[in-house]
């Protein structure tokens, strides 16, 4: 990898490879990505009509999102730099008996190696965890094919997020480890849709995902004040 583009925390990385071996646990500190996965797939697949499509999922962890997507009919690639979440994520195909191309590639060294490549690129729960998200968001606009869709999904940034995704969520609810998140690194909306636009993105749309403590539900709306995710076109 060329110097320019190393563009990862390994503490972060860290994180998540100390707890690889739960990542299809439903029921492990992943499951509030089991549990918004229907959401998330839906969304993109009503955006973007997956069967046939090719998608790249950045940051693809256990592969939760890129199973899912390669289930509805897309050629799917995967890509992480954590090398746990990856051997899980290609075990388990051999349980699932779906495919996916999972690769140990930093998404800047793939974005000069298959510029305009892809249909849909997804990035979801990954800018948050990154030195540099406008680096991620630059590389995935370049990977996208003209017209193609980009996906981001992050945590905006203001009380109410600190509240509800670090306070409630890793020390009230305990639906996260505490230390998952770093307040500071999470980004509103509007940075988000600067640095897209730096890219050559245009803004299609904004979606809010919300928890629910008391029925404990997942819903996508017009929130956006915590989880949200963003559409865009190259
Ligand atoms: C919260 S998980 C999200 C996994 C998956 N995108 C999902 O939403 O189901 C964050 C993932 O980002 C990965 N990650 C962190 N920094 C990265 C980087 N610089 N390049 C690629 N992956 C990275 C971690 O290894 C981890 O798998």
């Amino acid at each position: 990898m060329e110097s320019d583009s190393i563009n990862v925390d390994p503490l972060e990385l860290d994180k998540f490879s100390q707890l690889a071996h739960r990542w299809w646990d439903p029921n492990s500190e992943f499951k509030p990505l089991h549990e918004i996965n229907p959401l998330r797939l839906n969304y993109i697949d009503r955006l973007t009509h997956l069967a046939g499509k090719t998608v790249l999922d950045v940051g693809c962890g256990g592969g939760i999102l890129s199973e899912s997507m390669a289930e509805r009919g897309a050629a799917v690639t995967g890509i992480d730099l954590g090398d746990k979440a990856l051997k899980v994520a290609k075990l388990h195909l051999l349980e699932s008996g779906k495919q996916v191309n999972y690769r140990k590639v930093a998404v800047e060294e793939l974005a000069r190696e298959q510029p305009h490549h892809y249909d849909v690129v997804t990035c979801m729960e990954m800018l948050e965890h990154v030195p540099s998200p406008a680096s991620t968001v630059k590389a995935c606009a370049q990977l996208a094919k003209p017209g193609g869709w980009v996906f981001f999904s992050t945590i905006n940034r203001n009380p109410k997020s600190y509240l509800f995704a670090v306070i409630g969520a890793e020390y009230v609810l305990n639906l996260l480890p505490r230390g998952t998140h770093d307040y500071a690194k999470f980004i509103k909306p509007s940075e988000l849709a600067r640095m897209a636009r730096d890219a050559g993105l245009d803004v299609e749309e904004i979606i809010g995902m919300t928890y629910n403590p008391i029925t404990k539900v997942y819903a996508l709306g017009s929130d956006s004040n915590v989880n949200y995710i963003m559409a865009f076109r190259a």
